[in-house]
């Protein structure tokens, strides 16, 4: 079915406060997918789950210039509303909204929402000020949506710890849901940025998940995080035209450095493995979450 687009907050409001009010099916709840559109497989799963767990889904659609850094690629990010409105109503989506900048930061901001720690490594630190636009247009979107549950993809398992962590310290009541990656046949993880790749890079990319592929045999192997770090690098540098911005073990959802030098599977931890590599101009992130925190398994990993 064809969703509603909405191009405005007040309009949104009224949209959402109407179904409240009329409160029909799926037990009246609100379901909210963020995105920067451009819409892939990756995203209309996220859509399809909100859309079986809740009476109501709605969509954003929102290429965020506060969370680029100088010299990003904000003005060629991939845009196709018309074929974003079609997989959206494939996927079950009732409300689009797309807002312009205007609509969204119309006169003087000076408020920014910043999560720190788990905003340190990683993605936080290679992208300065990525997490507080993150934090910021979510934390909005929030208060304009006021969704029962919002769901977001552990491709990004970054972005995940940082909302859940700015949801529990602001009380903001919505559940976060995280979602499962999605990937091509070959492994690569869908990405709106994929369409970047020339045809030798978009087969070089493969690296990232070859490499993560490896990393529970490595630990099986008795690897800690420094070994297992160094065998993700050299495994990526098989790919003459990857250029890591990093490869690290932090611990989920704190994103901490593991601490000592112990086998990664003597600690009954969940641990991130975390990629970001370039290839030309795109980079691309992947990571495996493994939960090694069943008491009596020896090895236990999150799918
Ligand atoms: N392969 C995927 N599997 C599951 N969820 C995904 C996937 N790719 C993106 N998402 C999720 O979709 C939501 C919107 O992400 P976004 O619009 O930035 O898409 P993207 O493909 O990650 O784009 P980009 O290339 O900019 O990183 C986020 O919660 C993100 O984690
Ligand atoms: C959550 C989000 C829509 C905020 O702009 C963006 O970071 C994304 O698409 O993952
Ligand atoms: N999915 C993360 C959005 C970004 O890279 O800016």
């Amino acid at each position: 079915m064809k969703p509603k687009i909405v191009r405005t907050i007040a309009q949104l409001r009224r949209e959402i406060a109407e179904y409240r009010s009329a409160r029909t099916a799926g037990g009246g709840t609100v379901g909210f997918v963020p995105t920067m559109g451009y819409l892939h497989e990756g995203h209309a799963s996220l859509l399809r789950r909100s859309a079986a767990e809740n009476g109501l889904t709605v969509l954003s659609i929102f290429v965020n210039p506060i969370q680029f850094g100088a010299g990003e690629d904000l003005d060629k990010y991939p845009r196709d509303e018309e074929r974003d409105i079609r997989i959206a109503g494939e996927s079950g989506t009732d409300l689009v909204f797309l807002p312009t900048v205007d609509e969204m930061y119309a006169g003087r901001r000076v408020t920014t929402v910043t999560v720190s720690e788990v905003t340190d490594g990683l993605c936080g630190a290679s992208r300065p000020g990525h997490f507080d636009g993150v934090a910021t247009v979510v934390m909005k979107l929030f208060n304009i949506v006021q969704p029962d549950r919002a769901y977001f993809g552990l491709k990004d398992a970054q972005q995940v710890a940082v909302i859940e962590r700015m949801t529990q310290d602001l009380n903001v009541p919505v559940e976060i849901v995280p979602c499962p990656i999605v990937r091509e046949k070959d492994g690569l993880a869908l990405s709106s940025r994929n369409v970047y790749l020339n045809p030798q890079e978009r087969e070089q990319a493969l690296a990232l998940s070859r490499a993560l592929s490896k990393v529970e045999p490595w630990i099986a192997e008795g690897c800690n995080a420094s070994e297992l770090t160094a065998k993700l690098r050299q495994e990526i540098a098989l790919s003459a035209l990857a250029d890591i911005d990093y490869a690290e073990v932090v611990t989920y959802p704190d994103l901490a450095a593991p601490e000592g030098s112990l086998p990664l599977r003597q600690m009954r931890e969940t641990f991130l493995v975390a990629l970001a590599v370039r290839f030309g101009r795109t980079r691309l992130i992947d990571n495996r979450l493994l939960n090694l925190t069943e008491a009596g398994a020896d090895l236990c990993f999150a799918k």
